[in-house]
C-alpha cells in the first residue's frame, strides 16, 4: 500500500518512509476508538488519505522555515502526511473537536514528528501568523477565507505567494466564484493517475 507512495514520490528517505509505513497500524487502531476516516476506508489509508494529503507537495516544495496551519485537521490530514514530506517546515494541526485532534497529537507524538504540534481550537481563535494554510473538506471556500485571512503572514519565503491550499472535491464553480480573479485550480489527476483523484482538485488562494 506504501507503494503508491513511492510511486509518486520515489525520493523520500528512508525515515520518512518507515515514518508512512507506520501510518496504517496507527490509524487503524485509533480509528476504530474514535471515528477520523470512515472506517471502510482504512484500507485505502495511503491512496485517498495520505496521498490526497500530498498534493500540496506537487503544487508547492515549502522551504526550510516555512509556518503551515492546517486548518480543521481531524485526524491528521492533510497536516501529517505534509509534516512528514517537509521536516524542516513547522506545522501546527488544530480541530475544533477535541478527541479528533488526540488522534493527530498521538499519531504525530507516536512517529516522532518533531516538526508538528497539535492543538484542540477553532480556528476563529487561532492567533499565530503563518506562510499557509491548508485545509481538507471542512468548510466552503469563502467561510474559510473569512477565518484564515487574519493568519496569513504578510511577508513569505516561498515562489508562491502566501496564502491558502484547500482540498476539495466536486463543482466548485459556486464556492470560486467571489474569488474567481485570484483562485487557481489543479485537477488532481494531473500529478495521480489513480482513478479516486478524478473530479478532486487542489486549490490555492493566494492573500
Ligand atoms: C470532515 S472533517 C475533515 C478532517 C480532515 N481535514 C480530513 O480531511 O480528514 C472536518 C473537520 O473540521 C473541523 N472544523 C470545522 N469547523 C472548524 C472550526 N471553525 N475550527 C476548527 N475546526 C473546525 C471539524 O471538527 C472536523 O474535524
Amino acid at each position: 500500500m506504501m507503494n503508491s507512495i513511492l510511486k509518486y514520490f520515489p525520493n523520500i528517505t528512508a525515515e520518512q518512509q518507515d515514518r508512512f509505513a507506520a501510518l496504517y497500524e496507527l490509524y487503524k487502531d485509533w480509528n476504530s476508538k474514535i471515528n477520523v476516516i470512515s472506517r471502510k476506508d482504512i484500507d485505502n489509508l495511503y491512496e485517498h488519505h495520505v496521498l490526497h494529503s500530498l498534493a500540496i507537495a506537487k503544487a508547492i516544495r515549502f522551504r526550510p522555515g516555512t509556518k503551515v496551519l492546517d486548518f480543521g485537521t481531524g485526524g491528521g490530514f492533510p497536516g501529517i502526511p505534509l509534516a512528514i514530506m517537509f521536516p524542516e517546515t513547522e506545522f501546527k494541526l488544530i480541530d475544533g473537536t477535541g478527541k479528533k485532534i488526540l488522534v493527530a497529537s498521538e499519531v504525530s507524538k507516536a512517529i516522532g514528528l518533531e516538526n508538528c504540534k497539535a492543538e484542540h481550537l477553532r480556528g476563529e481563535n487561532e492567533k499565530g501568523k503563518y506562510d499557509f494554510i491548508v485545509s481538507r473538506a471542512v468548510m466552503p471556500l469563502p467561510d474559510l477565507i473569512k477565518i484564515v485571512r487574519k493568519n496569513v503572514a504578510a511577508k513569505g519565503i516561498n515562489s508562491m505567494a502566501n496564502g491558502i491550499f484547500c482540498l476539495k472535491g466536486g463543482d466548485l464553480t459556486h464556492e470560486t466564484q467571489p474569488f474567481k480573479n485570484i483562485v487557481e485550480t489543479t485537477e488532481i489527476s494531473t500529478w495521480f493517475e489513480e482513478e479516486w483523484f478524478k473530479e478532486k482538485h487542489l486549490i490555492y488562494v493566494p492573500l
